[in-house]
């Protein structure tokens, strides 16, 4: 149960078991209205609270944290949806900033070798305050292609490419992110986008004391992997259940997002062509609805394999697993691991054409709106199962390797993973099955169910 921390608690004093038995249900609350919404509300044993109702269980959003978790106290079993401070890992500059740092303390430590396993992501510069160290940068390689990016805004607000430095001149004078500026919405400080419906970018307490919007400035990834002339990049889902130790858990499942527009560089003011956020590509001229611009990751694995063969496919998905461990571990130290926080991220891959994965950036709240059937599927298993790993229920032993669609990936150390491992919950069997693209019940009863959600949606409209 969650309560200010000087309120007085109602069940204070009961016993423990008093206490388990009066939580026969478990009460939840969520800032977000989106599949997450019908999926809590389905979930067996469990009730919706509202407004300053006491929960178990909140999937908050991050200005919830500024403000009130400090003031908060949570019992033993309550759990909520970040850390902290998740900001050290999806803010741009942040996330930049602790690589950078801990790629350093691996040289010393271990040695160059070691260190290099952390080159994976581009060379990146915070602005303004590494102007000089990113000029100095920009005269070593004349011609090559940089991007600047908001360091907390998303959906590709505020970016823009460059080549010259004139432009960040521009940018310097105020006038920058006015390149691509058809979809730009005011600066969004401290904005959090209550549907969710969105990449709903940290609004931490960080951004209060920025006096003027902070950018990295970007190398910009200009062979990337093209499938039919597009470029594309992958959304990945990776759910933490604690920093100390670090535990985290790998979805099987995720999509590759494509832009409409075939690849060049020769027009590098065109967003559609270079920005493959779904939020872009949706006000795209050639965007077709029904086809959208997403495959789901199987069919990337397939594509790729056929291609390339199978092993090019499981160095790609392994350096990609490296991608994940490193990036949590540089910020382990620094994250307040408090173990009544989860946090499920969703991370964005670039891939260039020699299979090697790029980090481009981490999200703290990975969009969780359905933009077609698939996705709809996608996205409800993936929730039920970050439900059965955060185990409000009890249910899991603590030894299972395998639960749904989520693999451990990093139990403080490497978890094997052996080609069938049982999932012991016995919750995931069933599920998993959805994962590898087979057509079962249930995959059946959500087709059915988002069926009547769309024709429910279109009653009331
Ligand atoms: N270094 C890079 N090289 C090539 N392309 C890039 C690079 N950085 C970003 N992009 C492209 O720009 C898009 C938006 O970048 P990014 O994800 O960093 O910004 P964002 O606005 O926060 O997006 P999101 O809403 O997905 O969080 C990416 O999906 C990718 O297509």
């Amino acid at each position: 149960m969650s309560r200010p921390k000087n309120q007085n608690y109602k069940g204070h004093g009961l016993s423990k078991g008093k206490e388990r038995e009066q939580r026969a249900s478990i009460r939840f609350k969520t800032a977000l209205v989106n599949t997450l919404m019908d999926v809590l509300r389905r979930r067996p044993g469990w009730v919706e609270v509202k407004d300053e109702g006491e929960w178990d269980f909140y999937w908050c959003d991050v200005s919830w944290l500024r403000e009130n978790f400090d003031h908060t106290y949570m019992d033993e079993h309550v759990r909520i949806s970040h850390f902290r401070n998740h900001y050290e890992l999806t803010r741009k500059n942040y996330m930049v900033k602790n690589l950078k740092r801990f790629r350093k303390q691996l040289e010393r430590e271990a040695g160059k070798l070691e260190a290099a396993k952390c080159d994976f992501f581009p060379k990146t510069f915070e602005m303004p305050c590494e102007y000089h160290l990113f000029v100095e940068e920009f005269r070593k390689n004349p011609g090559i292609t940089w991007i600047m990016k908001p360091v907390a805004r998303s959906q590709g607000k505020g970016i823009f490419l460059f080549r010259r430095l004139k432009d960040i001149m521009d940018w310097r004078k105020g006038t920058a992110g006015k390149k691509l500026t058809s979809l730009e919405a005011p600066p969004a400080r401290n904005a959090v986008n209550p549907s969710g419906s969105h990449d709903a970018r940290s609004s931490d307490d960080q951004k209060d004391e920025i006096p003027v919007e902070n950018y990295v400035a970007q190398r910009y990834i200009e062979n990337p992997y093209l499938i039919g002339g597009r470029k594309f990049d992958l959304r990945v889902y990776v759910l933490v259940m604690s920093y100390l130790p670090l535990r985290a858990w790998l979805y099987r499942d995720g999509f590759a997002r494509f832009s409409n527009t075939r690849f060049t560089l020769s027009s590098i003011d065109d967003q559609y062509v270079h920005l493959t956020n779904v939020a872009v590509q949706k006000t795209s001229p050639d965007y077709h609805p029904k086809k959208g611009c997403k495959w789901m990751l199987q069919r990337f694995r397939q594509y790729l394999a056929s291609k390339h063969g199978p092993e090019a496919v499981e160095t790609l998905f392994s350096d990609m697993d490296n991608i994940f461990v490193r990036s949590l571990q540089s910020v382990q130290k620094v994250i307040i691991s408090d173990k009544h926080c989860f946090e499920l991220y969703g991370y964005d891959i670039l891939i260039d054409q020699n299979l090697k994965p790029w980090l481009l950036e981490v999200n703290a709240s990975p969009s969780l709106t359905a933009s077609s059937q698939e996705d709809y599927e996608l996205k409800t298993c993936l929730l039920e199962d970050t439900l059965h790993v955060v185990d409000m229920e009890a249910r899991l032993t603590g030894r299972e390797k395998r639960v749904g669609g989520f693999d451990l990936m990093w139990n403080d150390g490497p978890v094997s993973r052996e080609e069938g491992a049982p999932d012991l919950s016995g919750i995931g069997n069933f599920v998993t099955n959805t994962h590898l693209g087979c057509v079962n019940d249930r995959s059946n009863q959500l087709r059915q169910l988002f069926r009547s959600l769309q024709s429910q949606k279109k009653a009331s409209s």
